[in-house]
């Protein structure tokens, strides 16, 4: 709380602020890494396996060579977002900052990939207007509560059902179902097979090759990202380089 006149001065939200331009572009950034800076957004319900399938495909991007950041609600709510709790309000302020910061990474040319629950519309298309259309992909797990509920990998249903969690996303709180996600992952297929998180990885793989964001030569190593070859470094157990000029 600002309790001077000065300190509500210093507060204020209608400051005098400017917007700094950087010396080098976006573009010039994702040229250097080969790739196409994007946000891949995973929403479903806990349980759902956005974080497996955000790692396997973290996995993927990065043994083609693509530079990327993960971003997971229970890791951020550790650092940045500890402060928040889960009411809807909460929720709101949570999913914004983690859109601010995505942008963030988005602007550097870097693939970022957002796992939260993000149960509000409204707040997943927040993030989506900021961002702009091709900066955002939105996949949703869409995966039955009852599948969730028997996976209980945390035990979370479990108390939510005991009453011991208040407000569990799905039992006594609300999750709005995205109406025209880029990319559907389901639990199953037609023939009503399950599918595994690495069909669904590669599923979003083949979305983010056949619309640029990396491109298929990656894949065969035709092309050494910059990631890649820092990799290769690592694995040589390169001696630590001197980045002085
Ligand atoms: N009340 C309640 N509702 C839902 N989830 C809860 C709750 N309390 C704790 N957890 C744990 O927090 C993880 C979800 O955090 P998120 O930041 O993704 O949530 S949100 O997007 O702000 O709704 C979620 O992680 P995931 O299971 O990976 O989804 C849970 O482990
Ligand atoms: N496609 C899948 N098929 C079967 N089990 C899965 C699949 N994806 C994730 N799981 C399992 O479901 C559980 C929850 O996955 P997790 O990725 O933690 O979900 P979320 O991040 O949405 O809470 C884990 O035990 C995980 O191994």
């Amino acid at each position: 709380m600002c309790n001077t006149v000065a300190a509500q001065a210093a507060c204020s939200k209608d400051q005098h602020i400017t917007w700094q331009e950087g010396a080098v572009r976006r573009e010039a950034k994702e040229r250097a890494l080969q790739q196409r800076g994007c946000v891949v957004w995973f929403t479903g319900l806990s349980g759902s396996g956005k974080s497996t399938v955000a790692c396997t495909l973290e996995h993927a991007l990065f043994n083609r060579g693509a530079l990327t950041t993960l971003l997971d609600g229970d890791n951020v709510r550790h650092g940045l977002n500890c402060n928040l709790g889960f009411c809807e309000e909460d929720r709101a302020e949570n999913i914004r900052r983690v859109g601010e910061v995505t942008k963030l990474f988005v602007d550097t040319g870097i693939i970022a990939l957002a796992s939260f629950i993000s149960p509000y519309k409204r707040d997943r298309d927040r993030v989506r207007a900021r961002l702009g259309p091709r900066d955002f992909i939105e996949v949703y797990l869409k995966v039955p509560l009852e599948v969730c509920e028997a996976r209980d990998a945390k035990g979370l249903y479990k108390l939510a059902r005991a009453g011991k969690i208040k407000g569990f996303t799905g039992i006594d709180d609300p999750y709005e179902a995205p109406e025209d996600p880029e990319i559907t992952l389901e639990a199953t297929d037609a023939s009503d097979r399950p599918v595994c998180p690495e069909t669904m990885a590669r599923t979003i793989l083949n979305y983010l090759e056949s619309h640029g964001y990396v491109t298929a030569a990656m894949a065969n190593n035709a092309v050494k990202g910059p990631a890649r070859a820092i990799a290769d470094w690592t694995d040589r157990k390169m001696p630590v380089l001197d980045y002085s000029i």
